[in-house]
């Protein structure tokens, strides 16, 4: 990588970009860890750089990206690094766009373990201002992990309309201050889309787009019966209307799963979308073409 200059660390190849920075798969020279550098392109945006990596290191979650170190001035260029763990397997994203959508019991294990993440976000006062497919990563062995806290703030903390249009709550198209109730918005809208392969609102233009967030009814009747009290409650439009937190939304996401799909649903879950104990044997599992599959 011809521009790579991140002292004690090797690139060894790009794992995504994004607007302001691109993400590089490194080795640390010390020790030959391999980690994710998350490197700033746009000098413009220093000080949100540096907010990213502060509000991540106060996250401890294992459903959030650990930061490994930030390096403030990378090499003679003197542009700021952020050094994270690095997470194996694909985004929901690229598992939503080769497999359409999930079954429930799948999509319920992953809302479950966003929100089990977003609630370890909040409790530290940060929001993330930016869940969706493309932010979180599935591992190998079915762990899940959100990523990316570029437009993520602190609780109460006045915040610019920006974000991902397709996932923001109607609060935040207004510039409102960052909440918890926002996060429980787009979770509720990325678990509407694993449970129906499309976003809940489609508008082709922005401020169609808006006005749907705003105002449309919640289309709640095209996903299973037994969890459309789920995706009402979520999408609210005002975020009093929405769960208090994201542990409310937790129990209540559990005690639907387990009335809709019974007491193995994880099981069952599991073994749709990763490798799962399944009837009390360990089987192995592998990735092919995007799909999770277990060898007997
Ligand atoms: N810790 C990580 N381990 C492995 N891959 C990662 C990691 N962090 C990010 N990625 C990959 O890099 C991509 C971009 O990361 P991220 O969203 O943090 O960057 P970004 O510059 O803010 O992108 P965008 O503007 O699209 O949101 C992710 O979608 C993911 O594929």
């Amino acid at each position: 990588m011809d521009d790579w200059d991140v002292p004690g660390y090797t690139a060894v190849r790009e794992l995504g970009a994004g607007a302001f920075g691109r993400v590089v798969l490194a080795t640390r020279n010390a020790d030959g860890r391999r980690v994710a550098v998350k490197c700033l392109t746009d000098a413009g945006h220093r000080e949100e750089f540096a907010e990213e990596a502060r509000l991540l290191e106060a996250v401890r979650s294992r459903h959030v990206v650990r930061l490994v170190e930030y390096i403030d001035h990378a090499g003679d260029v003197g542009s700021p690094a952020i050094v994270m763990e690095l997470l194996s397997g694909r985004t929901l994203k690229e598992v939503l766009a080769a497999r359409g959508a999930l079954r429930p019991e799948a999509a319920l294990m992953l809302f479950r373990a966003i929100l089990r993440g977003l609630s370890d976000a909040h409790r530290a006062g940060v929001v993330h201002r930016d869940c969706k497919p493309s932010n979180v990563l599935i591992g190998e062995r079915g762990s899940v992990t959100l990523v990316d806290f570029g437009v993520a703030g602190r609780v109460g903390e006045e915040a610019a309309s920006i974000g991902t249009p397709a996932y923001m709550p109607p609060e935040q198209w207004q510039g409102m201050p960052a909440s918890p109730a926002g996060d429980l918005y787009a979770a509720t809208a990325v678990l509407f889309e694993c449970l129906t392969g499309h976003r809940p609102y489609e508008g082709r233009y922005l401020m169609h787009l808006a006005a749907q967030h705003l105002h449309a009814p919640v289309p709640d009747e095209e996903v299973p019966e037994p969890l459309r009290h789920l995706i009402r409650w979520g999408l609210a439009k005002l975020p009093e209307d929405r769960p208090r937190d994201a542990a409310d939304f937790l129990a209540e996401t559990e005690s639907a799963a387990r009335r809709a799909y019974g007491r193995f649903w994880e099981r069952k879950g599991r073994a749709a979308f990763a490798d799962a104990p399944v009837r009390g044997r360990l089987r192995t599992r592998f990735f092919l073409n995007g799909h999770w599959a277990l060898a007997a």
